[in-house]
């Protein structure tokens, strides 16, 4: 019987952005700081206390489409590697291509194209400008790239529609509550039809229930838009729900990048396993995830839907007298059995 590698990593054959041994360091010599760190060097504590390196020697492809999530502590790099990817600020060493092309190597009408035209950014900061209508405010970029008058109301008006904000085109910002008021933002950005979309937590300056609602929001966009995503979040909870891979930094390197499922249950580092180390399992290890061939023959019945989570699937899991119970891809097509021992384990919060 042959079984899909549905389950297994993704490899990322033609990525939209990639970047290969990426640093950023501040500080008077970053390059010499740089040097000496790859050589293995130790600098002068006078040198090293001077600088700080933000990002150091990350590699990541992402994938057309592809939901990325970047978490880590405060001071992890994060934001640096986002800006670094966006080339906001100058890399230190490696590379960033935007679809094939070395985006460090743009002159300024090439970089304010590529920012006008491919990219989005949202920040925590809703950075409105408070005189102008949210129509306004939306219509701003396109006002920037030169468009007239009445065709960019007429997108800025689609895209508060979008956000669910139709209606309110004439309030001022202070009028819109925190969650409103970063739907303006995500529509601003959204206005230009960018392809990638950068997204520095973005709702964590809200409320647990409107934030809430805005993660359905932005999921309902995301399936609508299609666009790739890269989004900072400091909440694990709101990286399950949205991520499709997940990237952990720790001292501005990648610890791991990899796919929910395979983050908690297979933890590359000490470190990952420890800032993983409160998630309920459960809620996160998906049927297919761990899905392998059966030991004999394949059992009888009916199979789980490989995209369920062992929470989902509880009920069956503690009922259901198969040792091993059959597991189905999204395409009917079996991926491979679930052992039941294993999937009761991660849903009492056993050692997996
Ligand atoms: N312009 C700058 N000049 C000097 N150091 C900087 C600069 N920007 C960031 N840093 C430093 O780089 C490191 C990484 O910062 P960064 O903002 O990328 O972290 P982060 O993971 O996004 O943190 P947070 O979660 O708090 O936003 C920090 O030590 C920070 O102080």
């Amino acid at each position: 019987m042959k079984f899909s590698d549905e389950d297994c990593p993704v490899t990322i054959s033609s990525p939209v952005i990639s970047c290969r041994n990426v640093w950023k360091i501040f500080g008077p010599n970053p390059a010499q700081h740089m040097a000496d760190q790859k050589n293995g060097a130790l600098p002068d504590p006078a040198q090293r206390d001077q600088h700080v390196t933000a990002v150091r020697d990350v590699t990541l492809d992402i994938a057309p489409g592809e939901m990325l999530v970047i978490m880590g502590l405060s001071g992890s790099g994060k934001s640096t590697l986002v800006r670094c990817l966006s080339r906001l600020i100058r890399i230190t060493g490696g590379t960033v291509s935007v679809e094939g092309r070395d985006i460090g190597t743009l002159d300024e009408t090439g970089l304010i194209e590529l920012r006008r035209r491919k990219m989005g950014m949202v920040f925590q900061s809703f950075g409105l400008l408070p005189h102008r209508t949210i129509l306004d405010n939306v219509a701003f970029p396109l006002e920037m790239r030169g468009q007239d008058r009445r065709a960019r109301y007429a997108r800025a008006g689609e895209m508060l529609e979008l956000v669910g904000l139709k209606g309110r085109e004439g309030y001022f910002p202070r009028e819109l509550s925190g969650g409103q008021q970063q739907r303006v933002g995500i529509a601003r950005s959204l206005v230009i039809e960018p392809d990638i979309w950068f997204l520095d937590e973005p709702f964590s300056a809200l409320d647990p229930l409107i934030r809430r609602e805005m993660q359905d929001e932005f999921l309902r966009l995301k399936g609508l838009l299609n666009k790739t995503i890269v989004f900072i979040t400091h909440d694990f909870d709101e990286a399950l729900r949205l991520a499709d891979r997940i990237a952990i930094m720790k001292n501005g390197a990648i610890e791991q990048c990899d796919t929910p499922d395979r983050i908690v249950l297979h933890p590359a580092t000490e470190y990952v396993a420890r800032f993983t180390a409160d998630i309920d399992r459960a809620r996160v290890v998906r049927a297919a995830g761990i899905a392998r061939p059966p030991s004999g023959a394949l059992p009888d019945g009916e199979a789980v839907a490989g995209t369920k989570t062992v929470r989902d699937l509880g009920r069956q899991i503690v009922t259901d007298t198969r040792a091993e119970i059959p597991v189905a891809g999204s395409d009917g097509r079996l991926l491979g059995v679930m052992d039941r021992e294993k999937a009761l384990d991660i849903l009492l919060g056993g050692a997996t």
